[in-house]
């Protein structure tokens, strides 16, 4: 975090006397705010005044005389003076009549906005008000005319009075009370999309009747058919198709994927997983197969903005009621199965799903088609805007020609001195860093100018010279030099650059520009580990705030979730304002952002259970990775009674992690190293900083799992070595110069600085934003034996409320099958492994057998009654 640093320098007599502070742009903006908010007030008052005084003032107003607006006979009667009653007057009478009182509304806006009291966009709301004020002038003029007969002014005012005059003038009353009427109308569509749904409903009522009536009886149409497929699975039964328990099971879930209404959901999913199957064939995503152009849509909607979601909000329902009739139908099959001791034959569904391709089949197709909207419930999250973060004066970089032609000359007399010729030297101007590229004369070898590396930069003098001798792929050698003033590279200039605003990447951090000006962006869902080290005050944590921050101008709440661990109790502390959105924690973590060291080897073991959980569904999916995964599961491809959801990334940002090793030791740097070596594929990332690079904390376990580094200076050439393997970061300056290593050669990039307030501003906006109102749940650690209790050895303090109820339905239906707690409970998968655990812990289930439900132990109620007494008073 940005540090304040006293500096000793003496003090002008502005900086004595505080003026300084007066010409801040925050207290100006505060004290024009609370002056605008004070002319609304008296505005206000002054124009209630005008109701009762504007007759009296009347008179005077019309014809006044010199002099007779300073009121010093005290002719006017308005409370607020010759002032008040000449504005409320213009206002009011000559303009807009009552709408008018807008006016001071706003400005109590913009005051408020200045103060940042509240933050709203002041450009809608103008537009908006206006629309209102011009509108409501308009309509009270026509309409209010009779009713306000006795007041001085017309309640349109004489703005309203003209446009009634001139358009009825024109078109008559009845062109202009349609006018009016499709004004309000398309500006309220404007607010709210819903205003068409209304509009239509109220003209055309019957026909929104019927076609809810005709919805209604499609799904009691399936409901029906369902009911004679069960029928018939039991006239099936009687003729005598007898199998044995593990059977039944298999035809079961083979019965649920073949039942008439799925037959035709399956079709379509099955023509759907065949073209996916040819696409993955082919290796081409980019082709146009309709199953792209749903993965398009769905990268679409991610970027787009969150209002156009909520353009389709009748598809969107319809997806929503499919999910939850499907999830219905398969809890009733369950439910058939387990009564009729599941004697259903497999011939029961398939003619009569091939039979079912009516329109029904048609109906769910297109909302099979409409990809799921990740973003839901939360569609209408905005992304942190750019006014957030701080704009730098002369962010242009300037160039010194004195001070390059000084170090041009200086370079080339002490190359000279070393017997080393020059044919043509380049500048080039960064941020903080001028690469000189030099062409050396014939004959010159390049590893003696290396060799010499030392004696130059000496020669030079100054602070933070690099030696690149050769520059890669070119035949020329480079010599970077601090520039005499530094830039710095504001988060703004990088947020707001083309190339990370049109980024496609997964999971982009903008960690700054490079020496030549560019901005330099890496996607940390391929890198996929990052380890950042460097001495005490070079920039380590702004570095991380500066990854956090890109990540939270680009990632949706259902997207990202952070899991930040800070022994400094310090560095992160900023971001707890969303925690609930952005962060994902251990049940029954008080605080999400992780500061006790003994906490950290709990939740670095409950992300492995994680990882586990995540690579089984993928398996169950047949996806590779978590971006197939996901769009498997936006294009209806996985079913969520097998507990597939969504999948949002996870990144672990552990700061000082030299802390911990030297605290918990192996207890961290296996599970990180496990974490590293495997989470790529499920969307787990980790970010790992230390101010201490040496090869006890960065081992050798820690550097093979961690191929992106970054270094900040650092104070010795073996502390480079150990981040990089390589010299260099010894010679950085410092104030965020860095080098970025992913492979062959580093790259040196001035970082972006971002500092606390900004960081404030961004986390106070998402914090208002629509979303999870609780952080993401991470699953329970595994305990220390590796497993769960065993029977009779549950811990009944921490069971879950649906404990008991959990155990009776298992009981009852003999089914220990996790899918059955998740739907009827409508609790999220981890919650339901969960509870099965515990019902394993208490003797009421088996062990887990993969897929397979879990072997009830329990026969009936009493035995579970008596084990629950027996729970109840242990
Ligand atoms: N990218 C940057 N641009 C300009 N100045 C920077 C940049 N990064 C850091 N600084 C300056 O360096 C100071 C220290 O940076 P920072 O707090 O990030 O260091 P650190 O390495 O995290 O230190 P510590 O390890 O003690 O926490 C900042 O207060 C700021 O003045």
């Amino acid at each position: 975090m940005a540090k304040k640093k006293t500096s000793g320098k003496t003090k002008s007599f502005s900086e004595a006397i505080g003026l300084q502070y007066i010409f801040n742009n925050t207290i100006t903006d505060f004290f024009l705010g609370l002056a605008l908010l004070v002319v609304a007030v008296v505005m206000m008052l002054a124009m209630i005044s005008f109701l009762s005084t504007g007759a009296a003032d009347q008179s005077l107003l019309e014809n006044m005389q010199p002099g007779e607006w300073t009121n010093t006979q005290q002719l006017f009667q308005n409370y607020c003076g010759s002032m008040g009653a000449i504005l409320s007057y213009w206002l009011m009478a000559v303009n807009f009549g009552f709408p008018a009182f807008l006016i001071p509304c706003f400005v109590v806006m913009v005051g408020f906005q200045l103060m940042n009291v509240y933050r709203v966009n002041l450009w809608k709301w103008f537009f908006c008000m206006m629309v209102v004020m011009i509108w409501s002038s308009v309509t009270f003029a026509k309409f209010l005319t009779p009713i306000f007969g006795s007041l001085i002014f017309n309640p349109g005012g004489k703005h309203g009075m003209f446009v009634v005059q001139t358009l009825e003038n024109v078109i008559g009353p009845p062109g202009l009370t349609a006018i009016l009427l499709f004004v309000a109308i398309a500006f309220l569509t404007y607010i709210t999309t819903e205003t068409i749904t209304i509009v239509r409903k109220a003209l055309n009522p019957i026909g929104y009747i019927s076609n809810k009536v005709k919805f209604e009886i499609t799904n009691h149409r399936e409901e029906l058919e369902e009911n004679n497929a069960i029928d018939e699975a039991y006239r099936n039964a009687a003729q005598g198709t007898v199998q044995d328990e593990e059977d039944e099971m298999d035809e079961n879930s083979q019965t649920r994927e073949t039942t008439p209404d799925q037959g035709a959901d399956q079709n379509q999913e099955s023509s759907l997983q065949q073209e996916m199957d040819k696409e993955q064939k082919d290796g081409n995503e980019k082709t146009t197969s309709p199953i792209d152009l749903d993965a398009a849509a769905a990268d679409d909607s991610q970027q787009a903005d969150a209002d156009k979601n909520v353009a389709a909000p009748s598809l969107i329902q319809q997806q929503r009621e499919l999910r939850a009739q499907r999830a219905e139908r398969e809890r009733q099959e369950m439910a058939a199965a387990a009564a009729a001791s599941a004697h259903i034959g497999m011939d029961i569904s398939v003619a009569t799903g091939e039979e079912k391709a009516t329109s029904n089949t048609v109906s769910n197709a297109e909302v099979l088609n409409t990809p799921i909207n990740p973003k839901e419930p939360f569609t209408r999250y905005k992304y942190p805007t750019l006014n957030l973060l701080k704009k730098y004066d002369g962010q242009e970089v300037s160039i010194d020609e004195e001070e390059q032609k000084a170090n041009k000359n200086r370079i080339i007399e002490v190359l000279g001195n070393f017997g080393v010729q020059i044919k043509t030297i380049r500048a080039t101007v960064g941020p903080t860093i001028t690469l000189y590229e030099i062409q050396p004369a014939e004959g010159v070898r390049i590893s003696k100018i290396k060799n010499l590396e030392d004696d130059i930069a000496l020669s030079l003098a100054a602070l933070g010279i690099r030696i690149i001798a050769p520059i890669p792929g070119k035949g020329t050698i480079g010599i970077e030099v601090p520039n005499a003033k530094a830039n710095i590279v504001s988060m703004e200039s990088i947020l707001n650059s083309k190339k990370f605003q049109e980024t496609k990447m997964e999971l982009p951090i903008a960690l700054g520009k490079t020496i030549t000006n560019e901005v330099f962006m890496v996607d940390l869902a391929k890198i996929p580990h990052l380890l950042v080290a460097g001495a005490t005050g070079q920039g380590k944590s702004v570095g991380l705030n500066a990854i956090i921050t890109s990540l939270l101008y680009k990632k949706h709440p259902n997207e990202l979730k952070l899991v930040l661990i800070d022994p400094k109790k310090v560095e992160f502390s900023v971001y707890s304002r969303i925690t609930n959105k952005f962060m994902a924690a251990v049940p029954d973590e008080e605080e999400p952002i992780i500061t006790d060291v003994t906490k950290v080897v709990r939740t670095l073991n409950s992300l492995c259970v994680l990882m586990d959980s995540r690579y089984d569904l993928l398996k169950k999916a047949g996806a590779r990775n978590i971006k197939e995964y996901n769009q498997k599961y936006v294009n209806h491809r996985l079913k969520l009674t097998d507990g597939h959801e969504f999948m949002p990334y996870i990144v672990v940002i552990i700061d000082e992690f030299g802390d911990l090793i030297m605290t918990a030791g192996k207890e961290v740097e296996l599970p990180i190293a496990r974490i590293a070596q495997l989470a790529r594929a499920v969307g787990i990332h980790m970010i790992i900083a230390t101010q201490r690079p040496t090869t006890s904390i960065i081992t050798g376990n820690i550097k093979a799992n961690f191929p992106g580094r970054i270094a900040f200076k650092v104070t010795s050439a073996i502390d480079s070595k150990t981040i990089l393997d390589r010299t260099g970061a010894n010679q950085l300056i410092g104030r965020g110069d860095m080098l970025y290593l992913n492979g062959n050669e580093p790259v040196r990039v001035q970082c972006a600085f971002v500092d606390t307030p900004e960081i404030e501003r961004i986390n106070e906006y998402i914090c208002n934003q629509p979303g999870p109102i609780e952080p993401m749940e991470l699953p329970e650690p595994a305990s220390e034996d590796g497993g769960v209790g065993g029977n009779g050895s549950v811990d009944t303090r921490n069971l879950d409320p649906y404990f008991e109820e959990a155990a009776h339905a298992i009981v009852l239906s003999q089914q220990g099958s996790t899918s059955m707690i998740q739907r009827r409970f409508s609790i999220g998968y981890n919650r339901a492994g969960r509870l099965m655990d515990q019902l394993e812990a208490a003797g009421i289930v088996g062990a887990a057998q993969g897929s397979k439900p879990r072997e009830v132990l329990l026969q009936d109620e009493n035995q579970l009654n008596t084990l629950l007494m027996q729970l109840r008073n242990s």
